[in-house]
């Protein structure tokens, strides 16, 4: 609540892998001026550190204790530039991003007591004077409440495309058809688990980002808070 007792507002932006959501969610904060929440990361910072421990990602019970228990934290460079993610107090960011931590992200996600070990970190991101939460359940789980939702969503021919522009440019190798084969098989585990699922709210707001710029899709979700 902010010091006036008005719920402080929350714009959610939940969609499938390489539709745009970190990017629009991103240009849309600093646009307002508001916090920004990258649920993802938690996820794949869990994830990342149970594999760096050499943890069974399938014993829910170890995987619920990693969640409890590693260090998350986001820092903003002062030179502005990409916000870095520590993990246990190391500079993971890189790490973080590879389409292999988004699998056991996805993966361990399915687990309802992972998701539950996070829902108080995310729900301490909404501080005044807003705050735009990317991921997969934030307007269904997370921010039921919140007062605009929009999921977005693109082709998976073009999130692969998008997804392998992005990966090359940090001079990873990937290909093509695996990325396309990685981003449909984790869709499909998203929104096929029991515990809050990838799919949308029913009062978000769809956006398809097929073939729209960046910029386009940015002023569609600034437009939505406008009051009309
Ligand atoms: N509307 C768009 N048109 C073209 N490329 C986009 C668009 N939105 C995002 N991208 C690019 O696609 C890639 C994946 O976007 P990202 O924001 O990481 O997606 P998500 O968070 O949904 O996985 C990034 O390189 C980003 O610059
Ligand atoms: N709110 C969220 C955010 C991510 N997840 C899970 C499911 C996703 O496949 C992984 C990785 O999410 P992330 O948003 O970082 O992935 P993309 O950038 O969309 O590829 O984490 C989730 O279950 N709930």
């Amino acid at each position: 609540m902010s010091r006036s007792d008005k719920p402080v507002p929350v714009l959610t932006v939940d969609g499938p892998s390489g539709s745009g959501k970190g990017t629009i969610s991103r240009l849309v904060a600093e646009r307002l001026g508001w916090h920004l929440l990258d649920s993802g990361a938690l996820y794949r910072a869990v994830g990342y550190a149970a594999s760096m421990a050499g943890l069974d990602l399938s014993d829910a019970e170890a995987m619920t204790r990693c969640a409890e228990t590693t260090k998350i934290t986001f820092r903003d460079p002062k030179d502005g530039g990409e916000t870095r993610v520590y993990v246990n107090s190391h500079d993971s960011t890189d790490e973080l991003r590879t389409e292999t931590v988004g699998a056991v992200a996805s993966a361990i996600a399915a687990i309802p007591s992972v998701r539950a070990a996070l829902v108080d970190k995310q729900h301490s991101f909404r501080r005044a004077p807003g705050l735009v939460a990317d991921g997969r359940d934030m307007g269904t789980v997370i921010f039921p409440d919140a007062q605009t939702k929009v999921f977005l969503t693109a082709s998976a021919e073009e999130r692969a495309k998008r997804r392998y522009k992005q990966l090359k440019d940090k001079g990873l190798a990937v290909t093509l058809t695996s990325l396309l084969r990685e981003i449909e098989a984790r869709d499909a585990r998203d929104a096929a688990r029991p515990v809050a699922p990838l799919k949308p709210a029913h009062d978000a707001v769809l956006i398809d980002s097929t073939g729209m710029p960046v910029d386009a899709v940015v002023e569609k979700v600034l437009n939505l808070l406008r009051p009309a």
